[in-house]
């Protein structure tokens, strides 16, 4: 506690950078970084290729000098620190895919207790017993005795990860940890970072490209681009579509901070014909047509949506042409003007089954408008290959 004071620092902290600048010899790769992560806290570092991810989690983690200011681990300076004390208080998971030679899950999950050990490495009841618990608690017990290269590249993570905790650490530090895995094996993971956190106490510090899973369990994030940091805070805080756009330079798509994903741009410069649709959809029912069409590069109108229904929000983010009402507003006789002349502009008409109340019935008659005037019109039935031949067979 003392020490906390004198240093002057938040005694729940448990990692802290202070000015910190990375690199290698004259190369600054990232500067001036000021981070700090309590327990129970995950911060994820995010940022393009090269921006320097690594280089500060190996920084963090020791592995490389810093070129100015200092890194605290439990109010203690990290670099001064003995390897046998540095290994009980954090541990680090790195992306390297590391070949151990002829080692079980239980031979690499008991090198954790290696600063535990006595001088001949002897592993006591309570290592075993740690050991096991540390492989329970990613659910890889079942490993133990398997040897580590007959493992997929989802379970060496998760022994990998086990190794980790069975170092007892206050701090995490994992680069890329969901490189190698599978959609269900990432989720799997980064649920497993959380309850880490969440149950075991611990601090952890996490580079990870898919900024959705990075979304869902951060609760700090630190966007990393051009040599700084761009911004930090409370994912939601930070995670805003500027931010996002311009952290990864985005040309062809758009972040969306409420779907906490990209949506591709509706390139009105790359027309695959110049038929116009006018897209009648409501509730989310339009999510799939309009992903569709603008992957396609189909001309879009969409309408008349309420501005807080979601199919209006995907739509927005590709940037295309909508006719919109305000939140729960009843369509105005105005709107439904606009929407007559976009759909009169328009060759083919799509519309989903969307769900109608007093606010939006008025979209029905839009679709009775365009059976009644010539237009090639499709109900979309939910099956993206129906439209597509559909659309095929008209544009033919
Ligand atoms: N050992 C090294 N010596 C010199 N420069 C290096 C070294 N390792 C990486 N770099 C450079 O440092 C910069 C940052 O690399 P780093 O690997 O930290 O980025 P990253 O954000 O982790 O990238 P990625 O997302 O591609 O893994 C890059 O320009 C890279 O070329």
């Amino acid at each position: 506690m003392m020490y906390c004071k004198i240093i002057n620092l938040n005694c729940d902290t448990m990692l802290k950078t202070e000015n910190l600048t990375v690199g290698y010899k004259d190369y600054v790769v990232v500067e001036n970084v000021n981070l700090h992560v309590k327990e129970r806290e995950i911060l994820c570092i995010i940022g393009p290729n090269g921006a320097g991810k690594s280089t500060l989690l190996k920084t963090i983690a020791t592995y490389l000098k810093p070129k100015k200011g200092v890194v605290y681990l439990n109010s203690q300076i990290i670099h001064d620190l003995t390897p046998k004390k540095l290994a009980k208080e954090m541990a680090v998971v790195l992306t390297e895919r590391v070949n151990p030679g002829n080692m079980t899950g239980y031979d690499i999950v008991a090198i954790g207790r290696h600063p535990y050990t006595d001088l001949f490495g002897r592993l006591t009841e309570k290592d075993n017993e740690i050991i096991i618990n540390a492989a329970k608690s990613v659910n890889a017990e079942y490993l133990l005795n398997k040897n580590f290269f007959e493992m997929s590249d989802g379970e060496r993570q998760k022994i990998m990860i086990a190794r980790a905790l069975a170092q007892e650490p206050d701090v995490l530090i994992l680069d890329e940890p969901t490189s190698f895995l599978d959609a269900k094996h990432k989720i799997e993971l980064t649920l497993l970072l959380r309850n880490l956190a969440t149950k075991n106490n611990l601090a952890i510090v996490v580079t990870l490209h898919d900024i959705e899973l990075a979304l869902r369990i951060a609760d700090k994030m630190a966007l990393i681009k051009n040599h700084k940091v761009i911004a930090y805070g409370h994912p939601e805080d930070v995670m805003k579509k500027e931010i996002v756009n311009n952290l990864y330079d985005l040309d062809n798509a758009n972040y969306n901070e409420i779907i906490g994903y990209f949506e591709l741009k509706n390139n009105k410069s790359n027309l695959k014909s110049g038929n116009r649709i006018f897209l009648i959809c409501g509730a989310g029912t339009g999510v799939d047509v309009l992903r569709f069409l603008t992957k396609n590069e189909y001309n879009v109108v969409v309408g008349i949506l309420h501005k807080n229904d979601v199919d209006y929000i995907v739509a927005k983010t590709m940037e295309l042409d909508a006719i919109v009402e305000e939140p729960f507003n009843p369509i105005s006789n105005e709107k439904f003007e606009e929407a007559l002349r976009e759909l009169r502009l328009s060759d083919i008409v799509i519309y989903t089954d969307f769900p109608v109340g007093e606010i939006n019935i008025i979209n029905k008659k839009l679709v009775e408008y365009a059976k009644t005037h010539n237009k090639k019109v499709i109900e979309y039935n939910g099956k993206i290959t129906s439209l597509k031949n559909m659309l095929d067979d008209i544009l033919d």
